[in-house]
């Protein structure tokens, strides 16, 4: 079964404006992950895709989209998956992917229908494409690793970078995934602002009682979602993403736009946030 739900883009003087309420309509996405279901969100930041499969042991097949109107989900589009559960397999393209539990895949435009099997969870990422990128699988001791932070401050952190210029190929779509050390809580602290991309989270690894307290908005009109496992937050281009956890957490990035130089970020000092 595939669901789809459709995102706008909203203004920035219209999410000011905006109760806890509409913030999480807008903003938050929750009930990705279902047992035998595909589940999509279609934004309208630059047409970015997310969402989860989540076989149960049973193939699920996604082909066409009615929202992108093209015969083929992935005809005009490149896709990356992070599978977030058990060992499971991808096929597309006539290959078959056998992702374990933090592995990532990239597929490239073209690739045709894709189906998730066994017992994984997967994240799905996707954005519009101009060529076809090899497809590849990147394992975790392919991916870049970048160590941000400190223990004073609370953010010691591992950023690893799968779907990135110096791993691979891609279009616009760049997708890692952020990990804190012991005694850390905040991601992306300092927090910072990208114009020219949007950004899509997705929080998971947490216990079911635990919340992160994620913050967004324009530098000076900050606002917050407390987000639960497995739920992910859309970025608009205007605001910052940043979070605290009040327990363990792990969060996949990723962005689309016009530009994949993951340091070209506009960097804001705690004393600029209001
Ligand atoms: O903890 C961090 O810092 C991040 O993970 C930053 C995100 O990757 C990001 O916002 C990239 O633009
Ligand atoms: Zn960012």
């Amino acid at each position: 079964m595939l669901t789809v739900e459709t995102r706008h883009a909203i203004h920035q003087d219209h999410a000011k404006g905006m109760d806890t309420e509409a913030l999480r309509k807008h903003f938050l996405t929750p009930g990705m992950f279902a047992e035998g279901e595909i589940r999509l969100v279609y934004t309208h930041y630059d047409r970015f895709v997310m969402g989860g499969a989540v076989p149960a042991g049973k193939a699920l097949t996604l082909d066409e989209v009615a929202e992108t109107r093209t015969p083929s989900f992935l005809d005009r589009r490149e896709m990356g998956i992070v599978n977030i559960g058990d060992t499971g397999t991808v096929t597309a393209g006539g290959e078959t992917y056998t992702m374990n539990n933090g592995d990532v895949l990239y597929l490239g435009m073209g690739s045709g229908a894709v189906t998730f099997d066994g017992a994984g969870r997967f994240y799905i990422t996707s954005a519009p494409a101009h060529r076809t990128c090899p497809t590849r699988l990147v394992t975790v001791a392919d991916a870049a690793e970048v160590n941000l932070g400190a223990a004073e401050t609370s953010n010691k952190r591992t950023i690893r970078q799968f779907i990135h210029p110096t791993v691979m190929d891609s279009c616009q779509l760049i997708l890692g995934y952020t990990s804190l050390l012991d005694g850390s809580v905040w991601n992306t602290m300092p927090a910072h602002i990208h114009d020219r991309r949007m950004e899509a989270y997705l929080y998971f690894g947490m216990a079911p009682e635990s919340r992160v307290l994620h913050l967004m908005g324009e530098p000076k009109e900050t606002r917050h979602l407390f987000i639960a496992n497995e739920e992910g937050a859309l970025s608009p281009p205007w605001s910052i993403h940043a979070g605290a956890g009040i327990g363990a957490y792990t969060f996949i990035w990723a962005m689309a736009g016009d530009n994949v130089d993951y340091k070209d970020v506009e960097m804001l000092p705690a004393e600029d946030l209001l």
